[in-house]
């Protein structure tokens, strides 16, 4: 406690002095490429169904500067998380948000690449191991000009200074699956966070889940990195233990979204005792901080000698002494003095290029498919069990008149009901999205360079799914022989599949919640089916809405007549339930049954199916985007 005072007394000396010399001195010793953050004035507001209109943030003021770390802290619920959102231009679209918010000086969106934002829930590819997971975000965020075995040993540096040597084997974890514990998932956030050293860093909890130990480890790497290398760092902690407490530069001390304090972390003792609560000797200042201004619980401040006051008295008796104090002056000069500072527009970081990107998340991408049994190891499997009943229920169909019938119902199957088994990779898809989002958020990598990745990555295992089981059914059942049958028939399977997990991926992308996701994915393609013309034949839907548009929209339309074209063209049934029996050729049982569009071959539909791939992938990428633009400042 002894050093905590020495520390304290030398820091607010240091405060005192750097005050009076902060014009002329302080500026020129501005790391020229680093952030100073000002906020002035800032309300954040919500509205609710049930409250209307709620404040979260009432008229704040501050300040961040590179080569500090600012501490937000207050009871749970006081607006920190909504504070760091602000900050980082990340709220979200239900709050409404006042006041001025500056970047050396200038409204400007944070380019990508200058700030990062570890949130409080870990967004981590769970079926990677540490060292996966570190050295691939090396890869995508640092250039293109580090040497791989450079990425390699930064990355196993980041994660010894994070603690983290002995689990670097270690599969991260999740989805039912034990790997690390909170605490390590955490530090392995800030891990892949720091890699880049980003100008400005929001860290939401960094401690949260830590031994007191692992704490100060972890924050006195922090503040010793933003030292070195001008970071500006703004973290909320929630209960800082004194160590990790007397290394933070200045304090933002929060109740029900107003400022209790807002000043070097050292001299907030000093303001506390000043107002007559001092903190008890051996109590770790940042615990009576809290315990003075939580008003969760309904108990009164002892002020010592038989003297109570309430929390919300209390509250109301900081807040006021904090607006008239030399702090607050001192906090909105700064302040001022930095909206002068007029410095330039904030620049991307170089980074590795689009195609290592690509290359990169492609390999990332794959590793997590093939780990994941969830995302196509199972459905492989269970393919194979319907596609093995599906093949005893048509065994060797023949080619008898009733055979017609039996085919095309098969085809059908084939082509909607097996297909839609892809939604069953949704809870994946959906994970994947969260990382993506994050990462994204953050700058590691371009939008594109992910849609490529998950393109090509997963196309190994959809061919494999569409061939191995579709070969079961096919020579099973005994479809139209030929190899060219054959081959197109996977095809069409490979297509309809391909389009049914770019389906999913654009609805995920706009409802990330996973249950709504799946009812919404499978409401979709339960419509697109009825309308594909199996269940009511082409010219007997009805005009409006099911033939024009959804019928030529549907790719269940084209999956259908390319299948039946493949299938019936050029094959002859005897009709042996008519009396002077004939047989019936192809051709007509696809015009006259089937009510097939006979004008163009059957290459038309598998290369329009393979054309709706292209544009459902290409709407992904754009719903991403459109995603991604809400969210920017
Ligand atoms: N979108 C929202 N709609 C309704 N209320 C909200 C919304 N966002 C935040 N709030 C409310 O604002 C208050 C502050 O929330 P915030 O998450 O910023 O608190 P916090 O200090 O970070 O809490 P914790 O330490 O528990 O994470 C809470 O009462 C929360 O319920």
């Amino acid at each position: 406690m002894a050093s905590s005072v020495a520390h304290c007394e030398e820091k607010n000396t240091k405060f005192e002095t750097c005050g009076s010399s902060f014009d002329s001195e302080t500026l020129d010793l501005v790391p020229c490429n680093g952030v100073y953050l000002t906020w002035k004035d800032l309300w954040v507001t919500v509205s609710t169904r049930k409250d209307g209109t709620k404040s979260i943030l009432e008229g704040l003021t501050g300040y961040a500067c590179p080569g500090e770390v600012l501490a937000i802290m207050g009871p749970s619920g006081c607006g920190k998380s909504t504070l760091l959102d602000a900050l980082a231009g990340r709220l979200n679209s239900r709050t409404r948000q006042k006041g001025e918010i500056l970047i050396n000086g200038r409204k400007q969106n944070l380019a990508y690449g200058t700030s990062a934002y570890v949130t409080q829930n870990d967004t981590l590819i769970w079926t990677l191991t540490v060292r996966e997971a570190v050295y691939y975000s090396a890869q995508l965020q640092l250039p293109t000009t580090i040497s791989q075995t450079e990425k390699r040993e930064i990355a196993e540096r980041s994660i010894r200074e994070m603690g983290l040597h002995d689990s670097i084997d270690t599969t991260i974890g999740g989805l039912g699956c034990k790997g690390l514990s909170s605490g390590q998932k955490r530090r392995v956030s800030i891990c892949i966070e720091l890699l880049r050293r980003p100008k400005l860093l929001f860290l939401d909890e960094p401690t949260s889940g830590l031994d007191s130990a692992a704490s100060y480890f972890v924050m006195n790497r922090i503040v010793k990195l933003s030292r070195d290398h001008g970071m500006t760092i703004i973290a909320s902690i929630h209960q800082p233990i004194s160590e990790v407490f007397e290394l933070l530069h200045n304090l933002c001390l929060l109740s029900e979204g107003r400022t209790i304090y807002f000043g070097p972390s050292c001299a907030a003792n000093r303001f506390f005792a000043v107002n007559g609560f001092t903190c008890p000797a051996l109590q770790n200042p940042a615990d009576h901080y809290l315990r003075m201004i939580n008003t969760d619980f309904d108990e009164d401040i002892d002020l010592g000698s038989g003297r109570k006051m309430t929390t919300e008295e209390v509250i109301n008796l900081l807040v006021r002494s904090y607006r008239s104090s030399g702090i607050c002056e001192e906090t909105e000069r700064r302040v001022a003095e930095l909206h002068k500072l007029e410095g330039g527009q904030s620049e991307k970081g170089n980074q590795a290029n689009i195609a290592t990107q690509c290359l990169v998340l492609t390999e990332r991408s794959f590793i997590n498919m093939y780990r994941d049994q969830g995302y196509y190891r199972l459905r492989l499997g269970i393919y194979i069990a319907l596609c093995l009943s599906l093949g005893t229920v048509f065994y060797n169909v023949g080619s008898s008149y009733n055979s017609i019938h039996a085919r095309g119902s098969l085809l059908m199957f084939v082509a909607s009901l097996l297909t839609i088994m892809a939604i069953g990779g949704f809870p994946s898809f959906v994970e994947d999205l969260k990382v993506f989002r994050c990462e994204r958020l953050n700058g590691h990598y371009d939008a594109a360079a992910f849609v490529v990745g998950n393109t090509i990555s997963s196309t190994p295992f959809l061919l494999l799914i569409s061939t191995i089981p579709g070969a079961i059914t096919y020579y099973l059942v005994g479809l139209h022989p030929g190899y060219i049958q054959f081959s197109y028939f996977i095809l069409v399977l490979f297509a309809c599949m391909m389009l049914v997990e770019s389906l999913m991926m654009i609805v995920a992308s706009i409802m990330p919640n996973f249950l709504m996701g799946l009812i919404v994915g499978a409401g979709i393609q339960g419509i697109m089916m009825l309308s594909g013309g199996f269940f009511q034949l082409p010219n007997d839907l009805p005009k409006l809405f099911w033939k024009y548009p959804l019928y030529y929209i549907a790719f269940h339309k084209y999956a259908y007549q390319g299948l039946y074209k493949n299938e019936f063209e050029g094959l002859r049934f005897p009709n042996d339930q008519l009396e002077g029996a004939f047989t019936i050729d192809g051709e007509t049982i696809l015009r006259d049954i089937w009510q097939v569009e006979m004008g163009y071959s059957k290459w038309v539909d598998l290369a329009v199916l393979f054309g709706m791939v292209v544009f459902y992938r290409l709407l992904f990428l754009a719903t991403v985007k459109i995603g991604e633009n809400r969210v920017k400042r």
